[in-house]
């Protein structure tokens, strides 16, 4: 195995300092394991910027809300560390819930706006305890890139807010929504599903895709979203968390005709699973 899995900050840094010493350009890839394509399509595009790569595994607690899945999430260390070897990664840091809250951890970090809606209002605190991890892994590895799929779209905006505004020496870079060839995107959660589920699950992109056709040639979106939302309750989903479409870079609401891009998202819960997914609407007769 070329992967190296190192469990401590120190060992973490001291393996970062090596290869900045060499002049070596480093990337880092926060997952919570149980990785699939989606994952390692972020690590190829890493390879694209950086000659280390480093895919931290933590099941952050302090994302998760009291009624959330953070005892279920599935956690499969060798399983992930075989696919990191195979995708060449170099570094894999999977640190215990002790070495990243030391007893007497009192630090919280919450970031304005952008997290009220969509999955903040959904999930109460959950943006602050990813920024609260995001921010420590980043800090703790200092990589010259950090790397998210643009399958947790609020995440990644909310995550450039902090960077920015904490002056963070980080360049951050989205990834594309990996999916399946039914167009399911992928997901750690997409396990939860029943073989019967997992059939039902297409029905989000297919919707968002019909959402997103439409209303980029012009259609205005109140009506497009009602039937979006009959469809999927339909289908079986409950509770829908959200269908919305909102500005692609500060994610306000958007309403009537899209004049410039956008992005339509949603939440809803099938089962066990609790599905995000959200695409791109790039008006017609914009040159966006
Ligand atoms: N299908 C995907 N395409 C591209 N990036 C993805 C995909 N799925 C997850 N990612 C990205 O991988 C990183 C780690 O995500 P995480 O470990 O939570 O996986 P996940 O599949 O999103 O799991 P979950 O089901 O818990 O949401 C995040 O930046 C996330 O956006
Ligand atoms: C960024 C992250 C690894 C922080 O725990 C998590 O929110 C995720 O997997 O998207
Ligand atoms: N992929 C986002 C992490 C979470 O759902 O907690």
């Amino acid at each position: 195995m070329n992967l190296t899995t190192v469990h401590t900050v120190a060992d973490l840094r001291a393996r970062v300092s090596r290869w900045r010493a060499e002049g070596l350009k480093v990337a880092l890839v926060p997952t919570m394991g149980a990785l699939h394509e989606g994952h390692i399509s972020l690590t190829k595009l890493a390879r694209t910027q950086a000659d280390r790569v480093i895919v931290s595994v933590f099941v952050n607690p302090t994302q998760f809300g009291p009624t959330e899945d953070f005892a279920a999430y599935p956690r499969t260390l060798p399983a992930d560390q075989k696919i990191l070897d195979a995708a060449g990664v170099e570094l894999c840091f999977a640190p215990s819930v002790e070495e990243m809250y030391p007893s007497g951890f009192a630090t919280r970090l919450h970031i304005d706006n952008l997290t009220d809606m969509l999955c903040g209002a959904a999930r109460p605190g959950h943006f602050d305890g990813m920024a609260q991890i995001v921010t420590k892994l980043l800090l703790q590895a200092m990589p010259d890139y950090a790397l998210f799929g643009e399958k947790d779209y609020q995440q990644l905006m909310v995550i450039k807010r902090f960077v920015t505004d904490l002056n963070i020496p980080v360049s951050i870079i989205g990834g594309p929504i990996h999916r399946e060839a039914d167009g399911l995107a992928m997901s750690s959660r997409n396990r939860y599903l029943s073989p019967e589920e997992r059939e039902t699950a297409t029905t989000l992109s297919r919707v968002l895709s019909s959402i997103t056709d439409r209303a980029s040639r012009g259609d205005a979106i109140e009506p497009l979203l009602e039937t979006g939302r009959q469809q999927i309750a339909s289908a079986g989903f409950s509770p829908i968390d959200y269908l919305e479409i909102r500005d692609a870079e500060n994610l306000e609401l958007m309403h009537g005709v899209i004049d410039r891009p956008a992005r339509v998202f949603v939440a809803a819960r099938l089962g066990k699973a609790r599905l995000i997914d959200n695409m791109a609407i790039i008006p017609a007769n914009s040159d966006a």
